[in-house]
């Protein structure tokens, strides 16, 4: 087990290395802790190390005052200085998307490619975070539980996959108020809309026509506005493809990673 003090917030992550000369970082969505990359990380190993990490409130991460794209993305820069990495290949899922978004605005230098999974330039509407804040502040996590397993999975997934959909379930209840709430109000307060045109980073989308969190045409849109982003659809695939299809998401990330696109 491999934890850091980060602005006093004990903070869980992994660092392997790998075989390859790369190094992969991940971001996870809201609710979801590191494990949820288990699979693709596996496959992307012989290509690289991998770093992965728990937002505060998160699997073992402490719940604290920690949140906000601009601190999430400072946690991400300091696990990479610990670890002499210098330059990564992101892959952020919904919020961790918008962690790459603020990296690719903020510290260009330090990523070589983009990988953006089922975010956009703005998740959601302002009322439906200020909403999802005051009622989990109300009542916790577990009333909303299965409200959001339906946005997190597709349809079949849930109806065929029972084990892992209850595995899920716990993650997400297990998740501390705080930290949750703090993950939510960064959702709540990010919008990188018109800004996106700056990032001059070779960018693989990659959405789920099955996502019940984030419309195609948002993910549409933020393929279209970054200049050197081609965007990959799932066919029937909900918000977290790493869970739902991860040979076919490690496969696209190591298509991306071996092609000469570049900028
Ligand atoms: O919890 C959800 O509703 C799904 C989600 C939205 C942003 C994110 O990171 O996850």
């Amino acid at each position: 087990m491999q934890f850091c003090s980060f602005q006093n917030q004990s903070i869980h992550y992994q660092y392997l290395p790998g075989a390859g000369v790369r190094n992969f970082v991940f971001a996870n969505s809201l609710g979801t802790d590191f494990r949820i990359w288990d699979e693709v990380v596996t496959r992307l190993l012989p290509h690289g190390s991998v770093l992965r990490f728990d937002k505060p409130g998160h699997g073992l991460s402490e719940s604290g005052s920690g949140g906000g794209v601009e601190w999430y993305g400072q946690l991400v820069l300091a696990l990479m200085d610990a670890h002499g990495i210098d330059r990564c290949v992101f892959v952020g899922l919904s919020i961790g998307g918008l962690m790459g978004q603020w990296l690719a605005l903020r510290h260009p230098k330090r990523i070589e490619k983009l990988v953006l999974s089922n975010t956009a330039a703005r998740i959601g509407e302002l009322p439906y975070w200020i909403d999802r804040i005051a009622t989990i502040k109300a009542g916790g996590i577990a009333p909303l539980a299965d409200m959001i397993l339906g946005r997190w999975l597709a349809p079949s997934f849930l109806q065929n996959n029972t084990a892992t959909v209850a595995g899920m379930k716990r993650m997400l209840e297990g998740c501390a108020l705080p930290g949750y709430v703090q993950a939510c109000a960064t959702l709540r307060d990010t919008d990188f809309s018109g800004q996106l045109q700056s990032i001059s980073l070779p960018t693989l989308c990659i959405a789920g026509n099955a996502d019940g969190a984030i419309p195609l045409a948002d993910m549409e849109t933020l393929a279209a506005v970054i200049p050197a982003a081609s965007l990959r659809v799932l066919e029937g695939v909900g918000h977290i493809p790493c869970v739902e299809v991860p040979k076919i998401f490690a496969d696209a990330v190591l298509d991306f990673v071996h092609s000469k696109l570049s900028v």
